[in-house]
């Protein structure tokens, strides 16, 4: 069916609303309060073209399961000339609003401005806190908190980090260390390292180029990227950017439909991907505070400087405090689980894993394991590996950090019965050695690689793997080790591992800044 731009336009309200994604037309009514990035932001697209902000965050393929159960329906297209109209007016719109918030933001925040042209040369950044510093610094608020951010009171972030600290090294010597070889054999295939580049979503609010920055970096260094499906670049962009030889691994989120997995695992498996990852700790979205308070304040921060120009500290004190307590799409939607962004998945089931597994013939990966019990349960479900994770402490509050429930799992002799992989809270070589040592075959970092795209870009990350890389070769030379297969339970103490609590006692300023929320006010506070 052809529509015109006018008949868009009279679908505008929360109970009827129709939005144009390159040149096709959605009812989006019953999604819009299901949306995981809130209601308000598709209402402001209401009856018009959406295209430049959708395009900013996702691909079209996102909307596929949403489609599949019925929540956004497909009305028509609109025609030629139309379309080509909508184009041109939604990306002036587009750009005029993202100038006028820009312009409000940075009033806020000359100090991070002028941090952003005063950012260190990349050579003088010496390992993955630094990045993680300047992102700190020079980030605009709202990405630097959905990156950073975890679930209630970050509990699991910081102890997943911390917890490695607990192990100390029993290093050997007297052995000859010349050589001393870190590659490794992941799902079959050679790379350069036993750490890649984990999944996380929407890698567009790093980096421009998002996801094709990891591409090309981890075919440079020979590392393994897990694409996400979560993508901000459609996955055959991505995958035409990765060398030929580089392994690469995709992350799905299961659909309710199977038609729409079985359609992306074929996908992926024809474009050479050697491994899927299915992410099964995302049952319902993690309270993820700090990032909805720096969306409210940011959102009423906008409305209260086009409606009175300027804001006054009180303004100011009034805003946090109104912000903190509740956001307008909660106020929009307070029936609504997308009021707290949550998602929910909370049908997948073994049997479920099982009849994936069976249509694929790439290694079948579960991305989210947190206990033994379940770690047993993939063994007796003949998964290929696991992936020990609480995605990066933004889901269960309260999980364990995942190097300790590996530490669990190998004293059960559990990590000589399948693959077992972790992520979480690593920030550096050693870090990556006592995982290897507890029988972890590789380590997953999120944030720790994401920080250096979003400050340097594919130079950036280019410059974190090597240091990953020196910092493992320089400790296994001082540990007496020569390649990974001589890593194990001996050169390791882990005595106070399970002495939780003393994380707290750390003074880690950087990392522990890192995990404060990042608002205007804060942010003239502390030089480069
Ligand atoms: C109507 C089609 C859309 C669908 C199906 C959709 C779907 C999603 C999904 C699944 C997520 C969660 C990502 C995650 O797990 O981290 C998300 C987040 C998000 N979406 Fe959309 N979206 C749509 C339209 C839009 C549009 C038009 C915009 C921008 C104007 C937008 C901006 C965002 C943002 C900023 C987030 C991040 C939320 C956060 O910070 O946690 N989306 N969307
Ligand atoms: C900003 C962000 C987005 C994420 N998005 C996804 C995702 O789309 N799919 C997924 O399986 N895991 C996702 N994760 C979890 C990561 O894959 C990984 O498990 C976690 O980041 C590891 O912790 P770390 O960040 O401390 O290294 C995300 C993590 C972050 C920080």
């Amino acid at each position: 069916m052809t529509i015109s731009i006018e008949q868009v336009s009279q679908h505008n309200s929360k109970t009827d609303c129709w939005i144009i994604f390159h040149s096709k037309v959605y009812d989006i009514t019953n999604f819009v309060s299901k949306h995981p990035g809130g209601a308000k932001i598709l209402m402001k697209l209401a009856g018009k073209d959406g295209s430049a902000q959708f395009d900013k965050f996702h691909t079209l393929d996102i909307m596929k399961s949403y489609i599949y159960e019925k929540l956004i329906i497909e009305v028509g297209s609109l025609d030629d000339s139309a379309a080509e109209a909508a184009v041109a007016e939604a990306t002036i719109r587009a750009k005029e609003e993202a100038q006028q918030e820009a312009s409000v933001i940075n009033k806020y925040e000359p100090q991070r401005i002028s941090n952003l042209k005063n950012k260190p040369p990349l050579d003088q950044i010496m390992n993955l806190y630094d990045f993680e510093y300047v992102a700190n610094k020079t980030l605009e608020p709202v990405a630097r908190n959905y990156y950073s951010s975890g679930v209630d009171d970050e509990i699991t972030v910081r102890e997943n980090h911390f917890a490695y600290k607990r192990i100390f090294f029993n290093p050997r010597v007297l052995i000859d260390v010349t050589e001393c070889d870190i590659s490794t054999n992941l799902l079959g295939h050679n790379t350069s390292a036993p750490f890649y580049v984990s999944s996380t979503a929407m890698q567009k609010y790093a980096h421009p180029e998002g996801e094709k920055v990891f591409a090309h970096g981890c075919s440079r260094e020979n590392i393994v990227q897990m694409v996400p499906c979560l993508s901000s670049y459609p996955f055959e962009e991505i995958s035409k950017e990765i060398k030929p030889g580089t392994p690469f691994w995709f992350q799905l989120y299961p659909s309710a439909h199977d038609g729409l997995n079985e359609e992306i695992i074929r996908k992926v498996e024809a474009a050479g991907c050697t491994g899927i990852f299915i992410t099964v700790d995302n049952v319902y979205g993690g309270n993820r505070e700090k990032d909805r308070r720096v969306k409210a304040i940011m959102g009423h921060l906008i409305e209260l400087e086009k409606n009175k120009g300027s804001i006054s500290k009180d303004d100011m004190d009034r805003l946090y405090m109104v912000s903190s307590a509740k956001s307008e799409d909660q106020e929009e939607t307070k029936d609504d689980d997308s009021a707290l962004g949550r998602r929910a998945v909370t049908w997948l089931t073994w049997e479920k894993m099982r009849h994936l597994k069976s249509i694929t013939k790439m290694k079948f990966y579960l991305k989210g394991i947190q206990s033994i019990p379940d770690a047993r349960l993939a063994v007796e479900n003949g998964m290929d590996g696991i992936v020990l994770s609480n995605h990066g402490g933004r889901q269960a509050e309260y999980s364990k950090s995942t190097i300790e429930v590996l530490y669990d799992l190998n004293q059960a002799g559990i990590t000589t019965q399948i693959d077992v992989f972790i992520d979480g809270g690593v920030r550096r070589g050693t870090d990556i050695l006592k995982a290897l040592c507890l029988g972890a075959k590789a380590v997953g970092l999120g944030r720790g690689l994401l920080y250096p795209v979003a400050t340097y870009g594919e130079a950036g990350l280019v410059r974190a793997i090597q240091m990953l890389k020196e910092e493992m070769v320089t400790t296994m030379r001082n540990i007496g080790v020569r390649n990974l297969n001589e890593l194990n339970e001996e050169l390791i103490d882990t005595i106070n591992l399970k002495s939780r609590g003393s994380n707290f006692g750390y003074s880690e300023d950087l990392y522990n800044r890192a995990s404060l929320p990042l608002l205007p006010p804060n942010f003239g506070n502390v030089k480069l």
